[in-house]
């Protein structure tokens, strides 16, 4: 997909809030549940509907591949009236066909599996970032069961799938020390393998259990059989029987981790948020922020309308593994910033291969506005100091643009270059954010 190259030159002046924040926020739908949805969905055996789905470029991406493939997608009308629903009719799935990952971690792992089902062959292409992420996981992986894939040699993208309408699947053994969503990308497409799937993580630490357990979750809400660790089996091993899959009918939750921004603002203004339908229980990392949050200063309180967040003018340093929610890191290290003692933030190494290096974007941005941020072998240390304003960049990286927004309440004279790059997940988030502060 196309981006607007005046967009990433524009700067936005980040908000400065003049008093506590005191606001409903409406969050949109969660992106990883969304793909998750739309995959299943593409690979079941009858129609399904898709409720309240995230609309945002990651997720664009995802119907488009897919409708590439020859899945029907249609816009339906859902509780809320029309745009609010997606049908999703599977059919053959076929090549000839190109696909765009943009930069979606989602996209360039849930799809090469499909792909392989596919017949006839499926182009994988992307946005430069897409040509540096790790995909040997799932390009080992397939090629291990059957499939045949041509790429650079790099274990990445671009590359072609040359789907021959079934995969023989079986056992298989991956190093998803460096993406969760190589396991998830393997077992989502499972049930359609001739002998379904069995993956065993031999690598080191494996990040975001909590987008693992969404996957295994989803899978069985769907019919699928699937053995985890937890269900009994063995460590590091998840296997999923081949087996048809239901057409469902199932509503979005909203996206904890484009809530955290918003819960945030409360934290940093001393001011109280409230968040309507989050989920009583999830598996989105996101709901760890309930947790982490409260640590750092605010509290919380799951009501009947939704989560309530409250910021007591207080904010604390922290010292936490973010290894299970890695994608809460931009976030909190902007907190962090602002806070009244250090923070460590260990366990994610992962990071440096998200949609920019992490760990290197947050310590440059956070210094060039005084801050004292350095980076260690897996995450960060962060000593605030009293910030400046400046430019924030946020290398086309949603969450470092929604960070340096935070520090914005905080700072005045902070301005982010390129605020737009936050359509890959959240493309409300100004006019949330003002709304929000204007509330
Ligand atoms: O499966 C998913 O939906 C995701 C898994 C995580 O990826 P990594 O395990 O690569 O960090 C997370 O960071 C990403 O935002 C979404
Ligand atoms: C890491 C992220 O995204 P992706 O799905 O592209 O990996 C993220 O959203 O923080």
């Amino acid at each position: 997909m196309a981006q607007n190259p005046a967009a990433h030159t524009a700067l936005w002046p980040a908000p400065h809030a003049s008093g506590a924040v005191d606001a409903t926020v409406h969050v949109p739908g969660s992106k990883s549940v969304t793909n998750r949805a739309l995959v299943l969905a593409a690979l079941a055996s009858e129609p399904g509907w898709l409720r309240r789905p995230l609309r945002s470029r990651d997720t664009l991406l995802m119907a488009g591949a897919l409708r590439a493939m020859g899945v029907g997608i249609e816009e339906g009308v859902g509780p809320e009236g029309t745009g609010e629903a997606w049908r999703v009719l599977p059919t053959g799935l076929r090549g000839p066909a190109t696909v765009d990952v943009g930069n979606a971690g989602t996209v360039m792992r849930f799809l090469p599996p499909v792909a392989a089902l596919a017949d006839g062959p499926i182009r994988f292409d992307g946005d430069p970032r897409s040509y540096e992420r790790p995909l040997h996981g799932v390009i080992d992986a397939l090629r291990a069961l059957g499939a045949r894939i041509d790429d650079d040699g790099r274990g990445a993208l671009p590359l072609t799938v040359h789907g021959g309408g079934a995969l023989e699947g079986g056992a298989v053994e991956i190093d998803a020390s460096s993406s969760s969503q190589f396991v998830s990308a393997l077992l989502l497409s499972g049930p359609r393998f001739n002998q379904g799937v069995e993956v065993r993580h031999i690598g080191s630490t494996l990040p975001s259990m909590p987008h693992i357990r969404m996957t295994v979750d989803m899978l069985r809400a769907v019919g699928a059989q699937v053995d985890t660790p937890e269900s009994g089996g063995e460590p590091n091993v998840w296997r999923v029987t081949p087996g048809a899959l239901l057409g469902r009918d199932l509503t979005v939750e909203p996206d904890l981790s484009n809530a955290q921004p918003f819960l945030a603002a409360a934290l940093v203004t001393g001011g109280k948020v409230l968040i309507p339908d989050w989920p009583a229980r999830t598996t989105q990392p996101g709901d760890r922020l309930r947790e982490i949050f409260t640590e750092m200063g605010g509290s919380c309180e799951l009501t009947e309308y939704g989560l309530v967040f409250t910021g007591s003018g207080a904010i604390h340093g922290i010292d936490v593994d973010l290894g299970d929610v890695g994608e809460l890191t931009p976030g909190i290290a902007a907190v962090a910033a602002l806070a009244d003692s250090p923070s460590t933030l260990r366990g994610v190494a992962h990071l440096r291969l998200h949609e920019t290096d992490r760990l290197a974007a947050l310590t440059k941005e956070i210094n060039e506005l005084g801050g004292d941020v350095t980076e260690t072998a897996d995450g960060l240390h962060i000593r605030p100091r009293r910030l400046h304003g400046g430019v924030f960049h946020t290398y086309e990286d949603h969450r470092m643009a929604t960070a340096g927004a935070i520090i914005g309440l905080a700072v005045e004279g902070v301005r982010i270059e390129n605020v737009a790059t936050t359509a890959k997940t959240l493309p409300d988030f100004p006019e949330l954010w003002t709304g929000m502060l204007g509330a």
